[in-house]
């Protein structure tokens, strides 16, 4: 259960004792969201990230969720990858792949992760298109604002630096207002070539998770939750405003640890 937890403008804050806490209610929450989706369109549309985030979920492939999700609905994509070969220790799909697909019964051809054998701009626009013919066949539900794909939840993590997905503080592609996905070839993180959702494609989402845990990123959960202004150069994380969507914080103690706690009350 959750320490503190409060809804503000559409955001929900949630702030963990531990990781393990953290862990449980996460399960909770995509298991709601994975039967609220199932029961709305027949399917579940599912974007992972990278980093912690998949241990985090590892829940999942534990009783009750392994029996009660309906895995065979999920169609899974990634909100973010690096460009590396599918089963290089760095790629996201082969993190996810080892900590939860392979341990719980999706369907293959439903998991969607990157041509690995292409520059990471034509990576980029391979996905867009794949993610444009599911939308066209109507796997994936359309926002009806934004022409950009619903996605059921994306998960995303948060850096040190304020990153998620792939975009980063200062860098062009966080005014990307047209492509769905796109790429970069200097990402501060290693390994530099990634692909990445723009932030209209997660900002039309019908349900975001940012899920962050560690001291380090004390400062910037500070930041952003607490709006500090000005912050320069402004962090990504902070451009997370699902137009429509809600958005859910996840945050255990220690992230939470320089919160001012102004900006929710109970
Ligand atoms: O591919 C990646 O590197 C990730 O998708 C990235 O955006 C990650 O989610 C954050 O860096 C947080 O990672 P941690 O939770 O491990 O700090």
């Amino acid at each position: 259960m959750a320490l503190f937890g409060a809804k503000k403008d559409g955001r929900e804050l949630k702030i963990y004792e531990n990781t393990d806490e953290l862990s449980t209610d996460l399960a909770d929450y995509i298991a709601e969201l994975s039967e609220a989706s199932v029961k709305e369109h027949g399917v579940f549309a599912i974007a992972l990230s990278g980093g912690s985030l998949i241990s985090l979920m590892g829940k999942l492939c534990e009783a009750p969720y392994n029996k009660t999700v309906d895995w065979a609905k999920w169609y899974i994509f990634w909100a973010d990858e690096r460009v590396v070969a599918k089963n290089h220790a760095d790629s996201n799909y082969k993190l996810a792949k080892d900590g939860l697909l392979s341990k719980v019964p999706v369907v293959p051809s439903h998991v969607h992760s990157i041509n690995d054998t292409v520059s990471a701009e034509k990576a980029a626009e391979d996905y867009e298109f794949v993610i444009r013919q599911l939308v066209r066949t109507r796997v994936i539900n359309v926002s009806d604002i934004s022409d950009c794909p619903k996605f059921d939840l994306i998960l995303l993590g948060m850096g040190p630096d304020g990153h998620v997905a792939s975009l980063f503080p200062s860098h062009l592609v966080l005014d990307e207002k047209e492509e769905w996905v796109t790429f970069i070839t200097d990402s501060p993180k290693p390994p530099p070539e990634r692909i990445t959702f723009t932030l209209p494609v997660i900002n039309s989402a019908s349900n975001v998770a940012v899920v962050v845990t560690g001291g380090n990123k004390a400062d910037s959960v500070h930041l952003v939750i607490d709006d500090v202004e000005p912050d320069l150069p402004s962090l990504p994380a902070k451009l997370v405003q699902p137009t429509k969507g809600n958005l859910v914080w996840f945050v255990d103690k220690t992230a939470a640890s320089k919160l001012d706690g102004t900006k929710f009350s109970e």
